[in-house]
């Protein structure tokens, strides 16, 4: 978009009826018909590596046809997203389903392709797999990045029946690969019984620092931001969201709920307070409709989405004007 150009908005919802054509998410034009993108929202419809419930790969488009009643104006920062930059639907990427070697290059080169427009990326949907392909195209461009990992997980064990590409081995794989910034790690809301004390003592040796669910709730989201924001300083960051860090009451359609977790509130606070963090990329996973009662979980997700497109696009937006 040169400077001149204002970016193209949303279907406009009091003229054409909201529920009316195909969903894009929050109404946003689609890429093809924009030409370019600062923020590129693409859907990852894949989910051959998840350990018990299936169905994240239906996620992206539950996102999509809940995000319709977003509404253009971000009053909790003050911002208007789509005015502020471009932001697009890029669409999917195709990943193929039986065969998760392969679904993981195809999905670390669709987002090279993103990024190398120079677009910042919001993927909705997929089980967490895939946030080790996108990791390594942001890294390629980047370098290694800060990550903030919302999760009931930790998602840093080893393998599953052999495995080394699932749902609960990503940020393993990540800091293998050193494409992670290990002074700048953290994974926000886990909760619930693991295999062993050893996954902890392993995941601190990662680098990780964990803020727990209950954590959240004693200390508060505006003190867990401050925490976080000073952790992450000024390097680019990614932020992985698997929805299933939001309680199963909160969140009820993923893959591995568990019980006690923050609030949606809760998170979409947390996010607000780190508007201020380059958010280079991010991520909403496991979001699997099927299990969901009434939307919650993909209202709570394309919400979640709208903050971070909105962190992203003022941070566009500053950019220029400080040109
Ligand atoms: N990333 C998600 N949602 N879950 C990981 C759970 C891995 C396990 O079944 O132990
Ligand atoms: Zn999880
Ligand atoms: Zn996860």
């Amino acid at each position: 978009m040169s400077s001149n150009e204002q970016p193209r908005g949303p279907v406009d919802s009091s003229r054409i009826p909201r529920y009316a054509g195909p969903a894009t998410f929050a109404r946003l034009p689609r890429l093809d018909e924009v030409g370019r993108a600062d923020v590129a929202v693409v859907g990852v419809p894949f989910d051959s590596g998840v350990s018990y419930r299936p169905g994240a790969r239906f996620g992206g488009n539950a996102i999509r046809e809940a995000s319709r009643l977003l509404r253009p104006y971000n009053p909790a920062q003050d911002a208007s997203p789509f005015a502020l930059a471009q932001v697009a639907d890029a669409g999917d990427i195709a990943a193929n389903p039986f065969n998760i070697n392969e679904a993981v290059e195809t999905i670390e080169a669709a987002a090279d392709d993103l990024l190398g427009t120079g677009a910042r990326m919001m993927t909705l949907g997929g089980d967490h797999t895939i946030a080790l392909p996108l990791l390594r195209s942001v890294a390629k461009k980047h370098g290694p990045v800060a990550l903030l990992h919302f999760d009931a997980h930790l998602d840093t064990w080893d393998t599953y029946f052999g495995a080394e590409y699932t749902h609960g081995t990503p940020f393993r794989r990540a800091v293998e690969e050193g494409i992670l910034d290990t002074e700048a790690l953290s994974h926000v809301g886990t909760r619930g019984p693991l295999y062993g004390k050893q996954d902890l003592t392993d995941d601190e040796k990662m680098g990780f620092g964990i803020v727990t669910s209950s954590d959240v709730y004693r200390r508060g989201a505006d003190e867990v931001a401050d925490q976080l924001r000073q952790r992450i300083g000024d390097r680019p960051l990614y932020i992985s969201i698997d929805i299933d860090c939001l309680d199963p009451a909160h969140a009820p359609g993923t893959g591995t709920p568990e019980a006690g977790g923050m609030t949606s509130r809760e998170l979409l606070e947390i996010l607000r307070g780190l508007a201020s963090c380059n958010l280079v990329s991010a991520d909403v996973v496991e979001v699997a409709p099927a299990y969901d009662h009434a939307e919650i979980t993909s209202v709570a997700a394309s919400h979640t989405a709208y903050e971070l497109t909105t962190i992203m696009s003022r941070q566009i937006a500053d950019a220029r004007t400080s040109q």
